[in-house]
């Protein structure tokens, strides 16, 4: 553990609030998503069972956030591991139109529904593959996103053959317990999610480079 270097960081409240500013430009793309979701969600439990439509645009809101980051900002490819519904990677996709995303799950019922979403929403710039995230093959760089889906150690070691630049983890509070088992050095930023809304209480990002 103490091979790794952890730096802590906070998140203003504008960064937040910009967020709301790209639900509101992206209105009716993000709206069909959030109906797409909801539907799917009652038949396939995509999130988690009768979850209300403000959760889920609170879920869209915090997959967002990640536009604001530089890691984001910088890539060009950017592969989700265990999107379920497709969170964070759907609702980056339909805001990025300029930016290739990979939804990557390893269950395929899941996978066909993120494919009829994205059909449906006419995304261009969206690559679905199913299976575990540890077969996936990728020669080009990119950067590794997940929300709430591996234990850190976990995705790191199943991801070693690949390429990734950075991981972008969504965390809770509490993840160091989940890096004891890494050998390679890790450069971490922590940023604080809690402060902002109840919803974020308790919420991280991690930034992860080797
Ligand atoms: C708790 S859900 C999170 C889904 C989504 N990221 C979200 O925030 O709503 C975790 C997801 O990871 C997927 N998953 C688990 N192990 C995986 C693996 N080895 N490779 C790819 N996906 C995996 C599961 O099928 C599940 O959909």
């Amino acid at each position: 553990m103490e091979h790794h270097h952890i730096s802590t960081h906070t998140v203003s409240g504008e960064t937040f609030d910009r967020t709301e500013d790209i639900v509101d430009q992206y209105h009716d793309k993000i709206n069909l998503y959030l109906e797409r979701l909801l539907w799917w969600n009652s038949r396939l439990n995509l999130v988690s069972r009768n979850v209300p439509r403000e959760t889920i645009l609170q879920h869209i809101r915090h997959s967002l956030l990640l536009s604001q980051f530089d890691a984001f900002i910088n890539a060009e490819l950017i592969v989700d591991a265990g999107t379920g519904g497709g969170l964070p990677g759907l609702p980056l996709a339909i805001t990025h139109p300029d930016k290739h995303l990979v939804l990557n799950d390893l269950v395929t019922k899941k996978c066909l529904a993120i494919k009829q979403m994205a059909q449906k929403l006419q995304l261009k710039n969206i690559g679905i593959i199913d299976g575990s995230i540890e077969h996936l093959e990728q020669d080009q760089s990119f950067l590794l996103i997940s929300k709430h889906a591996f234990k850190i150690s976990d995705l790191i070691q199943m991801t070693s053959h690949l390429p990734w630049q950075k991981i972008v983890l969504y965390k809770g509070a509490s993840f160091e317990q989940e890096l004891e088992d890494i050998s390679t050095p890790l450069n971490i930023n922590c940023y604080n999610l809690s402060g902002y809304s109840e919803f974020y209480e308790g919420k991280s990002i991690l930034v992860i480079s080797r």
